[in-house]
């Protein structure tokens, strides 16, 4: 077993209560396993708790009861810190994840450097390899975040996510803000890096067609519950839960398709 969580729970303050502090609670008792090599989907409506649920897989957050365990190693333990390095993530906001006065070789660095195991005589073949992996050439290595397009950014992103050899990617609506034929190009990406690496991806999305395109299970949420899991992406129709089948029959009208055209495309 790769990652588990039991029974994980959290809850904020709600904004603007100073006097009277009251919570809100954002995941309620959510339990989930990754196998190692696994792609696990979450989808669920804006607010659910998707992106609260990343961060306390990944240890940035503690959850308030439950656990979390990244290769039997209890996340945010003092042992968690050696296994850190086998788990990275790619946000949305692809902007803001990198910093804009970095060239894109610093960003590349910045994991190698964290890690210490790398000599800084190897950076630069390293990062030629990494460009090259996510699709992307040499002359890429001295320019700016400024000087490429949100699709270039975003691959900078993943090969700074992959810098490391992770066992685990955790992607937080990676493809969300890039425009759709963009979106086709990352989703190639991350199918041939899996692929290629045999890493496990945690994908976090609103978009249910690219659950079924890259994912081998999907949870759905709703309210800080998995309300719902569906274990084979060509039984996705049969989702029983109305909630599921909204957010089903929602991305069957976006996109115009059936589902039956959707799953011969995609086998
Ligand atoms: N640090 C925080 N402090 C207070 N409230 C928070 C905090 N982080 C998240 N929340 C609240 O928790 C709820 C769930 O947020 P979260 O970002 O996990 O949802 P999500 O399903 O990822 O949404 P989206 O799809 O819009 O990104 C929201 O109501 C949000 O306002």
């Amino acid at each position: 077993m790769l990652l588990r969580a039991d029974q994980v729970s959290k809850s904020y303050r709600k904004p603007g209560r100073w006097l009277k502090p009251e919570q809100t609670t954002v995941l309620k008792g959510v339990s989930l396993t990754i196998q190692q090599g696994e792609c696990v989907g979450l989808v669920g409506e804006s607010g659910s708790g998707k992106s609260t649920l990343g961060r306390l897989l990944m240890g940035i957050e503690k959850p308030d009861s439950g656990t979390v365990y990244f290769r039997n190693h209890l996340v945010n333990s003092t042992g968690y810190q050696q296994v850190r390095q086998q788990m990275s993530v790619v946000f949305q906001d692809y902007g803001t994840s990198v910093n804009r006065r970095y060239r894109v070789k610093s960003i590349l660095e910045e994991p190698l450097k964290i890690a210490n195991k790398m000599a800084s005589k190897d950076f630069q073949s390293h990062n030629i390899r990494l460009l090259e992996t996510v699709g992307l050439s040499e002359k890429f290595m001295d320019r700016y975040p400024h000087e490429l397009s949100g699709g270039q950014l975003q691959r900078v992103c993943i090969a700074r996510a992959i810098a490391n050899q992770p066992d685990l990617v955790i992607l937080d609506e990676a493809i969300s803000s890039l425009d759709v034929t963009i979106q086709l190009q990352i989703l190639d990406l991350l199918v041939k890096l899996r692929k290629e690496m045999k890493l496990s991806y945690f994908f976090i999305t609103h978009d249910l067609l690219a659950v079924t395109y890259l994912c081998d299970r999907v949870l759905f949420m709703k309210e800080g519950e998995i309300i719902e899991e569906v274990g084979d992406m060509k039984a996705l129709d049969q989702v029983a839960h109305p909630y599921a089948r909204t957010l089903l029959e929602a991305a069957m009208k976006v996109t115009g398709v059936t589902w039956n055209n959707h799953i011969q495309k995609i086998s």
